[in-house]
């Protein structure tokens, strides 16, 4: 079994891609602290220089001077330390959401649609951000507030071992009581970050939902579920806080007081003669130049215990398996043919194609149709390889799809779902998304040819007109013509339409007909059509029942067939008759 990354080699993997920068930022910051030591010394020197009666003014000055320059020193060291370490760390964060993004795009769809959009959300901006503060300051600043006091230990061992091990008692106790905040601290965290999830979903199904909410007069209802999760959430954080502050404070008010045991020892020392005044005052001084760091130290023990919970999330999506595909196709496909052969695929356990065997000429017009439910969209899917098949295989021109690259595959396709999803940008920026190199001329000739370009020359701005998320300022007909032009512009060798005609009225959709006609002269075309009426002249219709390909022919030969296709045209016809809607 492959051994788990753990958060550590992650962390690793992605610093070490700047780890020269990083190097110098942990150089600089060590240089830092070190200057920031420099004053203690100074300061043991001058008080022993008074001790020994030393009344020449300007050395004390020169020795003050040489304080202030350290310090400006120290601060100097501390912004381009800081300064190299954000640098490094905003490119990886950058990385990091570039390849959580593109494995997204990955993996079978299944993975992206059972993880809710706030979850995703959350862990793409909220807990990468949160990784920051490890890279650009725990990486620099832990490490280099480690090593002095260790530098000013070895000193003051050399000095005095006694005055040493007790310049260390309140340290250690103060660390013991920081060590007691991490009791329960996976549960604790692992309970908050779950707490923030609900929340962050509770707050984009509210969001999603309110033309829902709305209509059917759950306002109260849902906006009940969204406080419900956010105070939930406040409780996680408030009780976890609650349990944490003592150990917190006892820690915060232990650490520092060094002098604590220091100075009565040491004055007991010096009485019976053990160590010199000097010494001590050097003791005193060096003691207190510990505490500083070893805060700076403990402040970060926090972020270091959710690093795990935070690099895991991340790692979690990074880890997901993706859709079997190799780097580089394996093979060349001879034509745009498509064959499925004993297909069978289940979303979760529950199979919904059983066997399904289908043969699609190159450049032949395809229809696929039958009763809601029965799984025509799922076929739909597993051609456009959103998902993988459970069993059996795709083939395009004679080829495995799973031979195939993924990103020459998806050159190859063009697919129109039913429910397609427009950007936040212009019209203009939508369509040009089936073919990011296309002039605006390009762009405005695959709106005419798809029946858009008068709708979008009547909107405010024409093509400049922002579509909205989701494209929620246009109507369902209007967003599906848009994604036709967009298709039409992408220009593939086989084009699936997932009941791209679905929201138009009779008017549109013949203008819609006579440009999907032109959209797939000559390319392999299959059709997912409600309205039997539309896909009388296809090639071949496939009519599927229950996840199985029940009957396949021509309109002609089906309707001579007497079986479900049959019933289904007559049910068609009669709607029709009866001056019913033929669009329903
Ligand atoms: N993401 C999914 N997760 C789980 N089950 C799904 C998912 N998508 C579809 N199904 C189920 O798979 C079956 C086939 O659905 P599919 O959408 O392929 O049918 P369809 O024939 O295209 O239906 P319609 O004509 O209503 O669009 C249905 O039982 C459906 O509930």
């Amino acid at each position: 079994m492959k051994k788990e990354k753990s958060s550590a080699a992650w962390i690793m993997q992605w610093a070490g891609r700047h780890k020269s920068l990083y190097a110098v930022s942990v150089v600089l910051a060590v240089l830092n602290v070190l200057f920031k030591l420099i004053p203690f010394f100074i300061i043991g020197d001058v008080i022993n220089k008074l001790l020994n009666g030393e009344k020449n003014f300007s050395v004390y000055l020169i020795e003050i001077a040489m304080i202030a320059a350290s310090f400006v020193i120290a601060e100097i060291f501390h912004s381009i330390s800081t300064a190299f370490s954000h640098k490094a760390t905003f490119s990886v964060l950058g990385q990091i959401r570039k390849e959580t993004c593109d494995k997204l795009s990955r993996v079978p769809l299944g993975y992206v649609k059972d993880t809710s959009s706030g979850t995703l959300k959350n862990i793409i901006v909220e807990r990468i951000d949160s990784i920051e503060t490890t890279l650009a300051h725990i990486l620099p600043e832990f490490t280099s507030n480690i090593i002095p006091p260790i530098v000013v230990l070895v000193y003051l061992f050399i000095i005095d071992c006694r005055m040493a091990l007790l310049s260390l008692v309140t340290v250690v106790l103060g660390f013991c009581s920081t060590f007691g905040m991490f009791i329960g601290y996976e549960e604790n965290f692992k309970n908050a970050v779950e707490k923030t999830k609900a929340l962050n979903n509770a707050a984009v199904e509210y969001i999603n939902g309110i033309e829902v909410i709305k209509v059917f007069g759950k306002a109260d209802s849902s906006y009940e579920k969204f406080t419900k999760a956010a105070k939930e959430g406040a409780e996680a954080y408030i009780g976890w806080m609650r349990k944490c502050c003592i150990y917190h404070s006892i820690s915060l008010v232990l650490t520092p007081y060094t002098l604590l045991t220091v100075l009565p020892f040491g004055a007991m020392f010096i009485l019976n003669g053990s160590l010199s005044v000097a010494n001590f005052v050097m003791c005193i001084i060096l003691a207190l130049s510990i505490v500083g760091p070893l805060i700076a130290v403990m402040s970060y023990t926090d972020d270091l215990g959710k690093i795990g919970t935070v690099v895991g999330e991340v790692a979690g999506i990074l880890t997901q398996k993706e859709l079997d595909r190799p780097e580089k196709s394996k093979k060349k496909p001879y034509d745009y043919s498509i064959r499925l052969k004993d297909i069978c695929f289940g979303y979760h356990d529950e199979e919904v194609l059983h066997n399904i065997n289908m043969c699609m000429d190159s450049g032949s017009v395809n229809a696929i149709v039958g009763p809601s439910g029965s799984g025509k969209s799922t076929i739909a899917k597993l051609i456009a390889s959103l998902w993988d098949t459970d069993s059996g295989s795709i083939e395009i021109g004679g080829v495995n799809i799973r031979d195939l690259s993924l990103e020459e595959y998806n050159k190859s396709v063009a697919y129109v779902a039913q429910d397609n999803y427009l950007f936040n940008e212009t019209v203009r920026e939508n369509i040009r998304q089936g073919n990011l190199n296309a002039t605006d001329k390009e762009v405005e000739q695959a709106a005419r040819l798809s029946g858009c370009y008068d709708f979008i020359m009547s909107l405010e701005n024409g093509f400049d007109t922002v579509a909205g998320g989701a494209g929620g300022h246009l109507s369902g007909g209007e967003r599906q013509r848009i994604s036709i032009a967009r298709a039409m512009l992408k220009n593939a060798p086989i084009v699936i339409l997932d009941e791209a005609t679905a929201y138009t009225d009779p008017e549109n959709e013949a203008v819609i007909q006579s440009s999907v006609a032109k959209l797939v002269a000559g390319k392999t075309l299959i059709v997912i059509a409600h309205r039997l009426s539309t896909i009388t002249d296809a090639d071949k219709i496939f009519v599927i029942d229950d996840g199985r390909v029940c009957e396949q022919g021509t309109h002609k030969e089906l309707l001579e067939d007497n079986g479900l296709y049959k019933q289904m045209w007559q049910a068609h016809i009669s709607v029709k008759d009866n001056g019913g809607d033929i669009n329903a």
